[in-house]
């Protein structure tokens, strides 16, 4: 990231101003860091979704503040020239600015990351603004906020009517005052998202919410059918199937073993010519 071609929040909102797309992406540890920087996306996102994808948790909420540092810190080991996002977990934002500070520091300095993100709208906007003071960016995060699960009452569509739409514009600009860098939308229908993203002028960043935001994310196991629960959640399109790969492969190689055609010859290393002598005794090979 001190790569002067990295991506950073001023060019951000001049992508979003030029009309040119914000592509992210959730990654979790080393190997899937590395693989998206190497494909060049411009954000990588450490989700708390992690608890889903990674440690099969049911929700979000059980994920910590240690689990987030770890993975945090295996990623920025693994994309060293992205700009990478990290989630605030459940309850580590809301105890008053000395708590959240000390959260904040950790993803900073033990899991290097570049931002953080919250959950939230005009609850949130005073701890916005006190993390934003303090000199790190934060990507808000409003519609479906999996955090709030149990007072939503389930993974629903926000946005459907009139009122609820005002909700998530009063949302988005408020967070906008309070000085975050954008805002990722939630499975948000199409309509809202595309009149907040006119309406704010840092970039939005939709997840299910349609084609007109200034960026999109999806979770890394569920664009790669990578043994993700959502992967057939209609905002979520395939592009590649790696859990049919990945499980053929250990398919074949636990019959390769059953029937003994791995190793091959061309697996195994071999001993100098005489060796079975002393092995086996001056008699050779084979007897005993
Ligand atoms: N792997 C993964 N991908 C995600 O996108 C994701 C996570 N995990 N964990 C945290 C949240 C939870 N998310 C979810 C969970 C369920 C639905 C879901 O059931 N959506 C319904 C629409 C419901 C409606 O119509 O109101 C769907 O059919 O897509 C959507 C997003 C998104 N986030
Ligand atoms: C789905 C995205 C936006 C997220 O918050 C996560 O992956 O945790
Ligand atoms: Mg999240």
């Amino acid at each position: 990231m001190a790569d002067k071609h990295a991506l950073n929040i001023v060019k951000m909102k001049k992508m979003k101003a030029d009309g040119v797309p914000l592509s992210m992406l959730t990654a979790y540890d080393y190997p899937s860091a590395l693989l998206a920087e190497e494909a060049g996306i411009d954000l990588i996102l450490v989700g708390d979704s992690l608890g889903n994808v990674v440690l099969g948790y049911d929700t979000t909420l059980p994920v910590t503040i240690e689990d987030m540092v770890y993975h945090t810190r295996s990623v920025t080991r693994g994309a060293r020239n992205t700009f990478i996002v990290a989630d605030m977990p459940f309850m580590t934002y809301h105890g008053g600015i000395d708590e959240t500070l000390r959260s904040v520091r950790r993803l900073m300095q033990e899991g290097r990351a570049h931002a953080v993100k919250m959950e939230g709208g005009l609850e949130i906007c005073s701890t916005v603004s006190a993390v934003v003071s303090a000199g790190v960016p934060v990507l808000g995060h409003i519609g479906l906020t999996p955090q709030s699960v149990n007072m939503i009452g389930g993974y629903r569509i926000q946005g459907k009517d009139a009122k609820d739409a005002q909700r998530l514009m009063d949302e988005a600009k408020a967070l906008e005052a309070a000085g975050v860098f954008g805002i990722v939308l939630e499975l948000v229908t199409e309509e809202v998202a595309e009149a907040i993203s006119k309406a704010v002028s840092i970039p939005t960043i939709g997840i299910g919410a349609g084609r007109y935001c200034d960026g999109q994310v999806l979770v890394f196991h569920d664009l790669l059918r990578y043994a993700s629960p959502y992967r057939d959640k209609r905002f979520v399109k395939t592009y590649a199937d790696v859990g049919t790969l990945i499980r053929e492969g250990i398919s074949s190689y636990v019959q390769e073993v059953k029937d003994r055609s791995f190793p091959a010859e061309s697996h195994v290393f071999n001993a100098d010519e005489h060796v079975l002598d002393s092995l086996y005794g001056a008699a050779g090979k084979g007897e005993g």
